[in-house]
């Protein structure tokens, strides 16, 4: 059964105005979504009524066929996780308790997390090379070390649909490499992956489905090889840019002409 359905999906913060709309995608287990889009078109916005936290104005979201709005907080929670672009944290939690956040849905109500919790965060960061943060408060860390903490966070959720939010913006490019990997190697274990980025590359490396999301509120879907083209990107962002083919890779990469 297809693991996310999004049909004729529509949404408005004011009436007057409606960020996108009619919204149609299906993703499976173990598939990789990249949306693209300008500054301001909703990507961030149709991100969060996918997870639950915005209630779209019109349209239905199905997670294995049954309505998200069906789904208590915590059966969703079991289900999908989402590493936001910001983060708004100031209660000097430290960084393993922020990360044992994510087991939240698996306790019981004022059950404290296990030793097993603890065991599997200290591996994440481990596999990270991140254990000297383990004491820091999370509000003291850098942009690029707070994605990344966020993301081992969501892992923690243990999610069949994950959803990161320009999750490469704040990261350097061993660890945007470190990134890409990663997601490769979520989506071997059939997780589904549903991603924001501003930059093309991202979308050719991972070569996934694409959703172009216009300043019209229209989400165009496709493969990467329709959809990540000079003419569409040109169009997409009203700039000139170019594809060229790296034979010893066998895909495009993007070049913004200037
Ligand atoms: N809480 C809010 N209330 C009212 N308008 C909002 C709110 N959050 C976002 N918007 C507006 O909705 C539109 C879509 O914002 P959104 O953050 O989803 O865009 P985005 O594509 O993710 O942008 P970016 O690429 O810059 O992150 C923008 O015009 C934004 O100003």
């Amino acid at each position: 059964m297809t693991l996310l359905t999004v049909t004729n999906l529509s949404f408005s913060y004011h009436k007057s105005s409606t960020v996108f709309h009619d919204v149609n995608l299906s993703l499976e287990a173990g598939e990789v979504f990249t949306i693209l889009g300008p500054n301001g078109v909703g990507k961030s916005t149709l991100l969060q009524c996918l997870c639950g936290l915005l209630t779209p104005t019109k349209g239905e979201i199905s997670l294995n066929g049954q309505n998200i709005s069906d789904f208590t907080h915590r059966q969703l929670a079991r289900q999908v996780a989402i590493v936001p672009q910001n983060y708004h944290i100031n209660s000097g939690i430290t960084v393993m308790d922020y990360l044992l956040t994510g087991r939240t849905p698996y306790l019981s109500l004022l059950q404290m997390p296990t030793k097993k919790d603890h065991e599997i965060a200290e591996q994440y960061l481990t596999e990270f090379n991140l254990n000297t943060l383990k004491n820091r408060s999370f509000s003291s860390l850098s942009g690029g070390q707070q994605q990344l903490i966020a993301i081992i966070k969501s892992l923690l959720q243990e999610p069949k649909l994950l959803i990161l939010d320009e999750p490469m913006a704040a990261l350097d490019i061993s660890r945007q490499y470190e990134l890409l990997k990663l997601i490769k190697r979520l989506a071997n274990k059939h997780i589904a992956i549903l991603l924001t980025t501003h930059l093309p590359d991202h979308a050719l490396m991972l070569n996934t489905k694409i959703g172009l999301l216009s300043t019209s509120g229209t989400l165009t879907t496709g493969s990467t090889d329709d959809l990540i083209t000079k003419e569409r990107l040109e169009e997409l962002y009203k700039i000139p840019l170019n594809l060229t083919y790296l034979p010893e890779l066998h895909r495009y990469t993007c070049q913004i002409l200037i």
